[in-house]
């Protein structure tokens, strides 16, 4: 079940998951550095999939492609093509904004807006008119935290200031705002890298859960966290992808000697 960078194995076509997002011989340049090398990656439907890697190697980058958050950074150039249930999204015809309610995501500080726990939530789908009667938006901020697992926690105190919450709450709340207007993917860059362990381990627990649901792409420095939240990894090194394969795989039994230097500590 490994696919190296030439070639296109993957899992074998019985077992193969239905893919949600697919890059294809992206890459991308910062002026005249190039960060990304031909960058081919399956993201399937209803699975986690971790990018690891050293510092540098590029996974932000790439995670910041698949919702053209890179369209913000001046000077980026980029070749290739990003698919969402096949569709490029980096076609001319493509709404940004619109696409950023199906490729949500979620930051490695928390970052509530300065608005109250309910305003977090519902701020977005009022603007995208998903919710429009107060009856629908209550409803959505509840199921919302719910799928979050924060409702229990915030229930009593809906007006009181997202950003009064402890980091790990405030993570969870992003990821409520996030969940809000009902995306297919959710990208997330180091989501419990400023959180504590407890806070790790119940943000861990909620990547699980959502995984049910959700597409989910995950930047992670802990090969730990990895291991226990995602289905499939790629290995990133040097802007290339060294390795893709399924979790236990990539972990247990790696093809390529650079993945397992990196895994068993030798860099990075
Ligand atoms: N806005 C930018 N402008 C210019 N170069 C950038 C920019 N962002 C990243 N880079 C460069 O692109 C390369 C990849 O960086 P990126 O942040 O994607 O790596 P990373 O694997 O996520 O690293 P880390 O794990 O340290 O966050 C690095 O050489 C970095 O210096």
């Amino acid at each position: 079940m490994t696919q190296g960078v030439d070639n296109d194995n993957g899992p074998s076509q019985k077992e193969r998951p239905e893919v949600r997002m697919r890059a294809r011989d992206l890459n991308l340049w910062y002026g005249n550095t190039q960060a990304l090398h031909d960058i081919n990656l399956d993201m399937y439907s209803r699975e986690v999939t971790a990018l690891i890697g050293p510092s540098g190697c590029g996974k932000s980058t790439f995670l910041r492609c698949l919702n053209r958050m890179n369209d913000l950074i001046p000077e980026v150039r980029l070749e290739g093509r990003v698919e969402l249930d096949g569709e490029d999204i980096y076609d001319h015809s493509v709404d940004v904004v619109q696409l950023r309610t199906h490729v949500g995501m979620v930051f490695q500080k928390p970052n509530p807006f300065p608005k109250s726990i309910y305003e977090n939530i519902a701020y977005a789908p009022r603007l995208h008119g998903t919710g429009t009667s107060r009856a629908e938006l209550d409803a959505l901020v509840e199921s919302s935290l719910k799928r979050a697992g924060l409702w229990n926690e915030v229930a009593d105190r809906l007006d009181t200031p997202g950003t009064e919450l402890s980091g790990g709450q405030q993570q969870r709340l992003c990821i409520a705002r996030a969940i809000a207007v009902n995306p297919e993917v959710i990208l997330m860059d180091e989501p419990a890298s400023a959180l504590d362990p407890l806070a790790t381990a119940t943000v861990e627990e909620l990547i699980h859960e959502l995984k049910d649901n959700y597409t989910i792409v995950i930047v992670t420095h802990n090969l730990q966290q990895a291991a226990r939240v995602a289905g499939y990894t790629a290995f990133f090194h040097m802007g290339k992808i060294v390795e893709f394969s399924d979790t236990d795989t990539l972990f247990t039994n790696p093809t390529e000697q650079r993945t397992e230097d990196y895994i068993t500590g030798r860099f990075g």
